[in-house]
């Protein structure tokens, strides 16, 4: 225990007391003897002295004994009562929940109370001797210390001086400080003395409050919300800066009042917003909906709009808070997701959609419809329930390869419906990944090409085949050879390529009509089909031409067996429309590897071969030969001239007298096409006559053929030389044409010529193709007036009973039995069969050829009417016929009409 001042205070007149008494009594009795021995001596008198002395001295000795004592008992009264006063406030400065210091002029303390322990973790005599500022982070210190340097400048207290300090145990602590500069008698500074306050739960509790405002902002930024607040009876409306963002304004330019709001409001959207706000004010129901503002700007948004009312005691309306949300993004998308929602439903392709994990978790009604599986039966399951097992695990590894590596494949596939039926699909399969990459979905779109498949595979077909025949057609044909001749020259076999041409088709063809001509060819078609091998190939080129491949040939003689075959096949009458056809074939044959190694020059060389067999009189086969190439080159050529022959004038007509045997007067003569070449001379009509009527262009030569005739006979006739009657020739194809009888009246109406004079001849096997088309042609002719006759005759199928139905004038004997008469017993017979019958049938009937007196004898006796032939005289040209004519005008004297 320690002493109070006070008690040590009181301990003090403990040995003053005493000895001031026996001061006191002395100096009584020094007094006392004094005043008893008046008359004493000097010595009693310097005793009486001195007591007087001792007792003034012990009288003053109390004097001041007492007031001293006094004194002491008032500073021992003041020393305590100090000693209470300090005590006292130390007790509050101690007790202070706030930290009371006091630093130096350099900012040492000097002094801090014991608070410190609880605001930054130190004990008093830990900091005494150091500054605040060593608690701080220097930055901190630094800006401190300058603000205790402005507060001693202003020398006025400085407040409320907020500061970071670092706690003991590391911790950061706010406190706040109030600071008085103390200045020194001179005015110098010579310290500070303040409190310093915790307020880092209260900084703490400011920074969370304005990080939650901070973050009510944000987020009503991301949302795209704001809020709004009313106070309807001062008619304040409050915006966050979210409505200023939304809306498009800014806080300074704009007021935000409810007026003004409806303004931004779409002008059709307005009277529903007004409803809506005032039957929450009537009624208090809080009211959600949406509507459009137009931005200054001009761009239109959307917004979900809250609002609520709050209600004064009395019920009336005080306040109305509420939000806005901006959607336009929101309702665009769900806008875009309806659209893709009903393309997802509605699209023709089919749609699946699987997870991660490869299993379904959508389809759609194409789906369903394509694959026969209903929704509920594939969700949860894996596409394989689709698979065909026409794919093998190559192919899927594959599709997988490429959609983990390029997020996508496309390609056709074989799946199995539901009811277990392959079909065929376009599959387009692609990946969905999240923003890491992990994928998330993968969407396949298929389409059913089953009939797309179909298509192509007829079109396919179609490309490599006749339409008419269902024969492999020139694109597959050159397939199958090439293929041919790959195995041969693989297998060193040999290949025989047979071109086959159907002979006077195009003859068939224009006058029987093209029906009759297509059913021909199809049966044509047909026999050929069955004289070949299944490993052969009958391909149509076009046309009437066909041609065969025929396979491992090792003896070149097979081509030849072959041939006969089809000849023979061909050989046996058609039967169309109740018409029977004699057709026959002619057939070029080259073989591999002799006669070409390549497709092309196979193809040529058995086309050249071909027309060999046609020049050869048709019916037949012929194998190609090294000869031939140049012809056929030659034959092209001339068939290209012969397109231009027309127009440059290089066709003449030659006339060749016709004289009646009996008189030996020239009564006729016919009309000889032909063809003066630039460069190769005079081609004759057995070369070009059947390469026009193979083109087509025979048609034209005929019809100038025939004008020219009628008016080289009119000029003659005009020129004053007898009146001759000319016989034009006309092609089988011509007769098959719709025009025939037309064009012989238009060159009689253009040149002038008597229809008497005028003799139209035709061969027999021509007229024999169609009859009835003949006959009705033939008709016409006549009834102009025209003369008819038949040429060849002999040569053809005729029969008796035919030739009577027909509208005939004359018939002219062929010149092969004219040539083998005198000779031959059985061309005489002939010859004398055919005169026998064109007099009963009431013709007059000429001999053509006839080049020998013996013939012209012989004739004569058979009672032939008239001849022809180089005995008279060869076919001339125009100039010279009109001089022999005149020359056997002037012989005779007299007219030949
Ligand atoms: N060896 C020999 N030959 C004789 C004799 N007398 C006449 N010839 C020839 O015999 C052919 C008679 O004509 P074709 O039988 O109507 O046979 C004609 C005819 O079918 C056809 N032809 C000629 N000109 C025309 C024409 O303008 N139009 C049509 N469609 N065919 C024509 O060409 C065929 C051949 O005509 P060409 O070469 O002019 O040959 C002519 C003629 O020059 C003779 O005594 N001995």
């Amino acid at each position: 225990m320690t002493e109070s001042p006070s008690q040590q205070s009181d301990r003090k007149p403990a040995f003053l007391t005493p000895l001031a008494l026996v001061l006191l009594v002395l100096g009584v009795g020094f007094f006392s003897g004094y005043w008893g021995h008046e008359e004493a001596d000097a010595g009693g008198e310097i005793l009486a002295s001195a007591t007087l002395a001792i007792l003034l001295g012990g009288a003053l000795f109390a004097i001041f004994y007492v007031l001293t004592q006094r004194a002491q008992k008032r500073f021992a009264h003041a020393q305590a009562e100090l000693q209470r006063s300090e005590a006292r406030f130390r007790a509050l400065v101690e007790s202070s929940s706030d930290l009371i210091w006091e630093v130096d002029a350099d900012g040492v303390y000097t002094y801090v109370s014991p608070k410190i322990r609880d605001l930054l973790g130190y004990m008093p005599e830990e900091v005494i001797g150091r500054t605040p500022f060593d608690l701080m982070a220097p930055a901190e210190a630094e800006r401190v210390r300058m603000m205790f340097n402005a507060i001693a400048a202003s020398r006025q207290a400085g407040f409320g001086i907020e500061n970071v300090n670092r706690h003991k145990d590391g911790r950061v602590v706010v406190l706040e400080t109030n600071a008085v500069p103390i200045f020194g008698a001179r005015g110098d500074l010579l310290g500070y003395r303040g409190m310093d306050r915790d307020i880092t739960a209260r900084k703490e509790v400011e920074t969370a409050l304005r990080q939650s405002q901070d973050n009510l902002a944000e987020a009503q930024r991301i949302a795209a919300l704001g809020s709004w607040d009313w106070d309807i009876a001062k008619g304040i409306l409050r915006w966050s800066d979210g409505i200023y963002r939304i809306f498009g304004l800014s806080r300074e330019d704009f007021g935000a009042t409810y007026e003004a709001f409806l303004e931004i409001v779409h002008p059709d959207d307005r009277t529903r917003i007004r409803q809506a706000v005032n039957e929450t004010l009537e009624h208090g129901r809080p009211y959600v909906m949406e509507h459009r503002i137009i931005r200054p700007d001009g761009s239109e948004r959307v917004v979900q709009e809250r609002g609520e009312v709050s209600r004064g005691p009395d019920g009336s309306p005080l306040r109305m808070v509420g939000t806005v949300q901006d959607v336009t993004e929101q309702r665009e998308a769900e806008l875009r997701l309806h659209q893709a929602a009903k393309v997802f439903e509605n699209t023709s392709e089919g749609v699946m959609i699987t997870d991660a994990e490869q299993r379904i978790i959508a389809v759609n009604q194409a789906f369903t419809r394509i694959t026969g599986y209903a929704e509920d039966e594939v969700i949860r399951r894996e596409p394989k329930l689709l698979q065909s097992g026409r794919h093998d695990d190559a192919y899927y590894r594959q599709m997988w390869d490429a959609i983990q590596s390029r997020g996508r494949w496309q390609g056709e596939i074989w799946n199995r419906r539901k009811d277990g039926v392959d079909y065929p699909e376009w599959l387009n399969i692609s990946v969905v990944r999240d923003d890491a990459g992990a994928v998330i979905n993968y969407i396949g779109v298929f389409s059913d090409i089953s009939s797309i498949k179909e298509a192509q595979g007829k079109l396919e077909y179609t490309a490599h085949h006749d339409a008419l025949t269902g024969l492999p057609n020139r694109l597959l044909f050159r397939d199958r050879l090439e293929q041919a001749l790959a195995m041969a020259r693989r297998n060193g076999g040999g290949v025989a390529l047979l071109f086959v041409d159907l002979d006077r088709f195009k003859v068939i063809n224009d006058t029987l009509g093209h029906e009759a001509g297509d059913l021909l060819l199809q049966e044509v078609a047909r026999r050929l089909l069955g004289c070949v091998r299944e490993e052969d190939t009958v391909a149509r080129m076009g046309g009437d031409e066909f041609v065969v491949i025929q396979k491992d040939v090792s003896q070149p003689e097979s081509a030849a067996l072959l041939s006969a075959r089809m000849l023979a096949a061909i050989g046996t009458p058609f039967t169309l429309a109740g018409h029977e056809i004699v057709t026959s074939l002619s057939i070029g044959i080259s073989l591999y590897p002799q006669d070409g190694r390549d497709a092309s020059t196979l193809l040529k060389n058995a086309d050249a071969a071909m027309y060999r067999a046609k020049e050869k009189g048709r019916n037949g086969y012929q194998y190609y030969s090294d000869e031939m190439a140049s012809a056929g080159i030659e034959r092209l050529e001339l068939e290209s001239d012969l397109r231009q022959a027309l127009q440059r004038g290089e066709l003449r007509v030659h006339y060749q007298p016709q004289v009646e045997l009996a008189s030996g007067r020239l009564v006729g003569a016919e009309a000889l096409v032909r063809w003066q070449h630039g460069s190769r001379g005079m081609i004759p009509p057995a070369v070009f006559i059947p390469m026009a009527e193979d083109n087509g262009m025979i048609g034209a030569i005929g019809e100038w053929v025939l004008d020219t005739a009628c008016a080289d006979a009119a000029a003659w006739h005009a020129a004053g030389l007898p009146a001759l009657r000319v016989a034009v020739n006309v092609s089988g194809r011509q007769i098959g044409g719709d025009h025939v009888a037309d064009r012989v009246a238009a060159a009689l109406r253009s040149s002038g010529l008597a229809p008497q004079l005028l003799e139209i001849e035709v061969t027999e096997s021509v007229v024999m193709q169609d009859a009835a088309r003949a006959i009705s042609t033939l008709n016409a002719l006549r009834d102009m007036g025209v003369t008819l006759a038949i040429d060849d005759f002999g040569t053809g199928y005729s029969s008796l009973s035919y030739l009577k139905r027909f509208p005939l004038d004359k018939l002219k004997i062929d010149k092969s039995f004219v040539d083998g008469m005198v000779d031959d017993p059985d061309d005489a017979a002939i010859v004398m069969a055919i005169i026998a019958m064109a007099q009963s049938l009431r013709h007059t009937v000429i001999a053509e050829g006839v080049e020998t007196e013996a013939q012209v004898a012989r004739l004569r006796a058979y009672g032939c009417d008239e001849m022809q032939g180089y005995f008279v005289s060869p076919p001339l040209p125009a100039e010279a016929f009109a001089e022999f004519l005149r020359d056997a005008s002037a012989a005779r004297g007299d007219g030949l009409s």
